[in-house]
């Protein structure tokens, strides 16, 4: 399977100049030496590891999702335009989690700018993320120009954060404090500017693949709950005397843990992005020699919805996952978080984080389209721009509360 391929050890595939983008800052996702990578994505499965995630990480989203919650009571049943919704609270909660500084974008139902402008400037290098040559030329020559100067402005405000989280001198259990543990551990070894490339690229790759991903996936699932009320109301059903902040019972659950795959598998967050370079001698892949210096990529998009690994694949089916097994013909086609050694350091805390915001919003909320809205437009619009973007997709959020309230007021007057 092409997927697990890509990231074998067994074969010499490294990374393509896709990954230089923005040299020369590196970090685990961006270096493309495979040495450099063993040693740097040490340090982000420390961070990362499932223990700290669930026992520091998790409890700062939580206050995240109450904002998230705040933010949908104040709309008051009108239409929400989602993608916007999930992306503040994405970029706040990573903010938070990198930092230790909540960016408030929920709170102030207003983009910062500069998160507005990297999306912007992410759109504009899609059509030439294949010859990413262009984009350093314009780096190198141009950097003031456009788009351009909007991409950089995330480099620096996250520079910026950075430096004032050095500043600061608080001993505090984000992310940034490993990566400033790991600046001063290599004094001596890397140069100043070495470890100064290596700090900034280490902030840049947390808040960008951190957020960029996590917001486009909860927007998905977003669209398939209100497309899908049956599914909804079994994520409901199962959620009824359990505690929607314990993670660990959450994991266990069949159908939420089952609509969750199926918004990874048909929206998968990076959906073409882990592009790979064959090795100068070339090399087979089955039955096929590739030669050497080709670039090679795995869509997921596309495997994910063959019909060889899937039965139905293009339909949104969660009981594939536990119930209907037959339809997943090959599992290991489904890896929206990559595969092997280079699979993402963050899956833990992006499932965890999905479980916990989905399953505290089918708790509180029915998700409806408002009336008119033309819900295929979401999937229609779906575009590849280094993640997925989901088309504009608008939903009203119900409370259960008051839908509770409205069949009692039925009963009573029929009564009456
Ligand atoms: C639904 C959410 C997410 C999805 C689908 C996802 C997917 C992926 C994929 C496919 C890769 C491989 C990219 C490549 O090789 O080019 C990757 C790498 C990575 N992801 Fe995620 N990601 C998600 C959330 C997160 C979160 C929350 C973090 C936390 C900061 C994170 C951090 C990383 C890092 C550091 C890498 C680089 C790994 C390496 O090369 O060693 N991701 N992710």
């Amino acid at each position: 399977m092409a997927i697990v391929w890509l990231d074998s050890t067994k074969n010499e595939l490294t990374k393509t100049d896709w990954y230089d983008m923005v040299l020369p800052r590196t970090s685990t996702i961006f270096t493309r030496d495979e040495d450099e990578h063993t040693a740097r994505r040490r340090l982000w499965d420390h961070a990362l590891s499932v223990r700290n995630t669930n026992n520091i990480h998790i409890p700062r989203t939580l206050h995240h999702i109450k904002a998230l919650h705040e933010f949908i009571d104040k709309a008051n049943g009108e239409p929400i335009l989602v993608n916007d919704m999930m992306a503040w609270y994405t970029f706040d909660a990573m903010g938070d989690l990198v930092y230790g500084q909540d960016f408030e974008m929920l709170k102030t139902g207003k983009w910062r700018p500069v998160v507005k402008q990297q999306q912007r400037a992410l759109a504009l290098l899609a059509p030439i993320n294949d010859t990413i040559w262009i984009v350093r030329l314009a780096f190198a020559f141009a950097p003031f120009y456009g788009k351009i100067r909007e991409f950089f402005k995330i480099i620096d405000f996250c520079d910026q954060r950075m430096a004032e989280r050095i500043q600061s001198g608080a001993k505090k259990d984000d992310l940034a404090s490993y990566f400033i543990e790991e600046y001063h551990a290599l004094d001596g070894q890397r140069s100043l500017k070495e470890r100064k490339a290596l700090l900034s690229g280490n902030a840049v790759s947390a808040v960008i693949a951190g957020s960029d991903t996590t917001n486009p996936a909860l927007t998905a699932v977003s669209y398939f709950l209100a497309k899908n009320p049956k599914d909804a109301e079994k994520v409901y059903q199962e959620l009824q005397g359990i505690d929607v902040t314990d993670s660990i019972v959450l994991a266990n659950l069949p159908h939420l843990n089952g609509v969750i795959n199926e918004t990874l598998r048909l929206f998968p967050p990076a959906m073409t992005i882990n592009t790979r370079v064959t090795p100068s001698q070339g090399l087979w892949f089955d039955d096929t020699f590739i030669p050497g210096g080709i670039r090679v990529v795995a869509p997921k998009y596309t495997i994910m919805r063959s019909s060889e690994a899937f039965e139905d694949g293009a339909s949104f089916i969660p009981e594939r996952w536990y119930s209907r097994p037959e339809m997943v013909r090959i599992r290991a086609a489904f890896a929206p978080f990559g595969s092997g050694h280079r699979q993402c350091a963050g899956k833990h805390l992006a499932l965890v984080q999905l479980r916990l915001v989905i399953s505290s919003i089918v708790q509180k909320y029915i998700l409806e389209f408002p009336p008119g809205f033309d819900a295929e437009s979401v999937e229609k619009n779906l575009k590849d721009q280094v993640t997925c973007r989901p088309g504009p997709c608008w939903v009203v959020y119900k409370p259960r509360v008051s839908e509770m309230k409205r069949a009692l007021d039925g009963n009573y007057s029929s009564i009456i």
